[in-house]
């Protein structure tokens, strides 16, 4: 690595040679003093080199080719706040550089009247002078214990952030407070209550996005501003992801301590008009909080609280769906549109509900994948459609592939390999199961998923890219992948007979071709109408699935329709 010169770093944006000459003259007349300097003549040039950022000073020229007056000093300190600068000023526009300083400069010169010791000394003062302004402006607006913006800047900020999202979007405002802090503080003292709020802060930090605020008030109250975001269902995953980091074992001085939060959340524009509502609204929330008995959140409004209880509860009773065999699965045939025969069915989940009833995936298969809970739901369905596989092929059926879909999660999820061979051996069905990955799964890190899916394969699985078409697939990828077949979308086999234009099923054709090219299966989901089918047919499309043949079905009634091998 190359080592750092030795020096201040200055940087002179001058359009006038001799005025940069003489300046240049004056700052290398003592090697006792090493400045490096650096020249612009241009303001953009000059505004480059800033750019390279470890300039310490700039002195600037206001009169430059490309800026003039007071504009080219705003670009210059609008493009680094932190660096101190030098007005160069003529005798007669003196007034003008009085005006730059007003507005953020450190000084200026007058050309013509400057020797090489008030240029220094201007120089080191200015330096010297923007230092500690920024540590003035740096403890006025951050907490020196947590390093996190403090009271003022919050509402500095949530200012800002109520007045840019006006008639645009939301902003949530959260309070928090860590639950039984003083009690740690009065046993523990202050330096170990200290650490403690430091690693809070970090977590808490680590758990938001990079353009949210997280501040700390005082003591151990922090809040959040969450820009963007009211959505419930997004306010609660973050405020999950939140207190689930603070709440992991936290270590100081050889000590293992838990801490646990309280929250309370008010949203912009619903629950208040402006920072000091929303501020007390949040804070009212988090009492709330605190009284339910603690180490969880609320929202301000009682209806914002019915969705998160909702979903809470939802989650609870998932959670125990597997222990209580609640979760059953359906059976959607798919079709060989050449000879019309059952090659294939589709397992897809349903969970009865002890109050709700039947409830379709689409109500859960987000929430699983959220808490994880997709992975043992994810292994039973794959379990209990093997088994039914089996169950079938020994009660006399035509031995057909047995598809299943498979989440991100349990792709990612270390040992899926071998839990799927598992489940194979156990069930016999080796030879005879598909598992469906959405085409964002496979292309999102298709490297590693390209050899993830070779395992997959290597034990006799067979891969299908399901919803194809609807993301965005690199063709380079779709070549290299160990797939076996694409499912075209239903939207695009919908659009077959959609306007009776020429236009029609241009894309479901196209996707066609294309697996064919590819020596890949192609397979039409959501097929609704003999018009799609026979355009399928048409073009020569292998398999059909949807409502047109079948909808998913209990396998009692599934295996009326499935092919045997011994008659009954
Ligand atoms: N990770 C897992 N995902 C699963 C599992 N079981 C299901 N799912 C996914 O949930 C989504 C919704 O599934 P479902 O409500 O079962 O809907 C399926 C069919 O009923 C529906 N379908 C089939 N034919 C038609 C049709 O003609 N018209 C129409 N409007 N809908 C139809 O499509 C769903 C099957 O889709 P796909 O899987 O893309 O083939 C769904 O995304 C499931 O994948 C699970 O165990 N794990």
């Amino acid at each position: 690595m190359k080592a750092e010169e030795p020096g201040t770093s200055v940087l002179l944006i001058e359009d006038n040679p001799g005025d940069a000459r003489l300046i240049e003259e004056m700052l290398s007349e003592d090697p006792a003093t090493p400045f490096r300097l650096r020249t612009a003549d241009r303001l953009q040039r000059g505004l480059e080199l800033l750019s390279l950022k470890g300039t310490e000073l700039v002195l600037l020229d206001l009169s430059l080719p490309d800026s003039h007056g007071l504009d080219t000093f705003s670009k210059v300190y609008a493009h680094s706040p932190k660096v101190p600068i030098i007005v160069l000023s003529g005798n007669d526009d003196q007034a003008l550089a009085l005006y730059a300083v007003k507005s953020g400069a450190q000084d200026y010169l007058v050309k013509g009247k400057i020797d090489r010791e008030l240029l220094l000394r201007a120089m080191q003062y200015s330096i010297e002078r923007k230092h500690y302004q920024e540590e003035l402006e740096r403890q006025a607006n951050y907490d020196g214990l947590t390093g996190l913006p403090n009271r003022h800047l919050l509402h500095d900020r949530l200012r800002q952030a109520v007045f840019a999202q006006r008639n645009v979007r939301s902003v949530a405002v959260v309070f928090i407070d860590l639950d039984h802090f003083k009690v740690i503080n009065d046993s523990l003292g202050h330096n170990f209550g200290d650490e403690v709020l430091r690693h809070v802060a970090e977590r808490i930090q680590s758990a938001v996005r990079d353009g949210d605020t997280v501040a700390r008030l005082g003591g151990d109250e922090f809040v959040l501003i969450l820009n963007d975001q009211t959505r419930e269902d997004v306010i609660f995953r973050t405020m999950r992801r939140i207190m689930s980091k603070v709440s992991e074992p936290i270590n100081v001085a050889d000590r293992e301590l838990n801490v646990t939060c309280s929250a309370g959340i008010s949203l912009y524009p619903q629950d208040g008009p402006d920072v000091p509502t929303l501020l007390k609204n949040a804070d009212a929330a988090m009492y709330r909080a605190k009284s339910q008995g603690r180490n969880t959140f609320q929202f301000y409004t009682a209806e914002m609280n019915e969705l998160a209880n909702e979903r809470l509860s939802m989650e609870q009773s998932l959670r125990r769906a597997l222990e209580r065999d609640e979760l059953l699965l359906h059976f959607q045939p798919r079709v060989n549109l050449r000879t019309g025969n059952v090659d294939a069915v589709e397992a897809l989940v349903r969970w009865k509900h002890p109050t709700r009833g039947l409830i379709l995936p689409d109500r859960f298969i987000a929430l699983a994948e959220e808490t994880g809970l997709i992975v043992p739901i994810g292994e039973w369905v794959l379990r209990s459609a093997c088994a039914q596989g089996q169950r079938w092929r020994e009660a006399g059926f035509t031995p057909i592939v047995m598809s299943v879909n498979l989440s991100a999660r349990q792709l990612w999820n270390g040992g899926l390999v071998r839990m799927v061979d598992d489940v194979l051996t156990d069930t016999g069905m080796d030879g005879f199961l598909e598992l469906e990955l959405t085409e964002s799964m496979v292309m999102h890190d298709a490297e590693n998923v390209i050899s993830a899916l070779e395992g997959l394969k290597g034990i006799g699985v067979r891969l299908s890219v399901d919803d194809f078409g609807t993301g965005y697939s690199s063709l380079s990828y779709l070549k290299r992948l160990p797939i076996h077949a694409l499912k075209i979308d239903g939207s695009f086999v919908r659009d077959i007979d959609a306007s009776g234009g020429p236009d029609d099923g241009l894309l479901a054709r196209a996707i066609i071709s294309l697996g064919h090219s590819l020596h890949l299966k192609v397979i039409a989901e959501g097929v609704e109408t003999e018009a799609q089918r026979a355009f399928l047919r048409a073009h020569e499309c292998d398999e059909m699935q949807g409502y047109f043949f079948s909808k998913p079905m209990p396998p009692e009634e599934c295996e009326k329709i499935l092919p045997r091998t011994t008659p009954r």
